[in-house]
């Protein structure tokens, strides 16, 4: 036998900084969750017991927490830049870093209008999220996310004129609901080093800020005749607007929901227009996936 492929570290890191604003008294905080696993001439670790060439995983969790404090946490693209750097930087042996960071929402709490200096408040369990490698081989990729972030609508979704055959019993529908947990990824050119990643470095927060809204906006106001053509427009949309990204992906689970024929009881009638009390699903559901790169 021989080891095809290894990787090792630390997993669900969880790390909160806060940064005091001395002159308005204002506090902003961070919360995120990291993974760090390195790769390299270990081998040995796993094939001989040789536990020399081992950076113990308590240690890249440290490592996790150091570079924290002397580096911003924000946009995650840097800090993870920064925090995969240091280990081909520190050890020899050591070729690569893959790092996720999962950054979890602290929106500021408006109390009467005004925003409260140091109080918050989880405005959506949607994550921003980067997954990094940084390697001796290739510099410093990075891919951007939105996770998890979930959107309905109650109309402006159809789906009709797709393959009917022995198979089918699906009716077309020009009025359905649309629901789905965003899934959206967005590749970056490859940066070469650090510094390059700081070289304008507002391109992170703003194409994040970009995508969130596209995805908002063109949900919503999409006349959508499918999960596939509406993500499709998302994407090209992504594009136009971040000219370092290269690829755009997204991968959206249609959450159906299910009308419910109450004719039995009284005659009632709540089908097709006349629905409104529907049986949303928990499975199984649609799953619809693209990956979009420029022409
Ligand atoms: O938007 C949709 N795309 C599909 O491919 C599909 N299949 N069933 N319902 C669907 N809705």
């Amino acid at each position: 036998a021989r080891l095809a492929a290894a990787r090792y570290g630390k997993d669900n890191v969880r790390v909160y900084k806060v940064h005091k604003d001395e002159a308005t008294g204002t506090q902003s905080v961070t919360e995120m969750t990291v993974c760090c696993l390195l790769e390299g001439q270990i081998e040995t670790s796993y094939t001989e017991a040789d536990n020399s060439v081992v950076v113990a995983t308590d240690s890249i969790k440290n490592t996790i927490y150091i570079k924290a404090k002397e580096h911003p946490v924000n946009p995650p693209e840097l800090y993870a830049a920064h925090l995969g750097q240091h280990f081909l930087d520190k050890y020899p042996h050591i070729n690569a870093a893959n790092i996720k960071v999962i950054v979890h929402r602290w929106a500021r709490i408006n109390i009467d209008g005004k925003p409260h200096p140091h109080s918050f408040y989880r405005d959506g369990n949607d994550t921003r999220n980067v997954e990094a490698r940084i390697s001796r081989e290739a510099g410093i990729e990075l891919k951007s996310a939105i996770q998890g972030l979930s959107v309905l609508k109650s109309t402006g979704s159809a789906f009709h004129g797709f393959v009917r055959d022995e198979f089918t019993t699906l009716g077309e529908t020009w009025d359905r609901i649309l629901s789905t947990d965003v899934d959206a990824t967005w590749t970056w050119k490859t940066f070469p080093t650090v510094a390059a990643v700081e070289q304008g470095v507002d391109r992170f927060d703003q194409a994040f800020e970009a995508a969130r809204n596209i995805t908002l906006k063109t949900f919503a106001e999409d006349e959508s005749a499918s999960v596939q053509n509406t993500m499709y427009k998302m994407c090209e949309e992504i594009l136009e607007k971040a000219a370092e990204v290269e690829l755009v992906g997204y991968s959206l689970p249609n959450k159906h929901y299910f009308e419910i024929d109450l004719s039995w009881h009284k005659g009632y009638k709540n089908t097709g227009k006349d629905a409104e009390v529907y049986a949303p699903q928990s499975g199984p559901n649609g799953l619809i996936k693209c990956e979009v790169a420029r022409s």
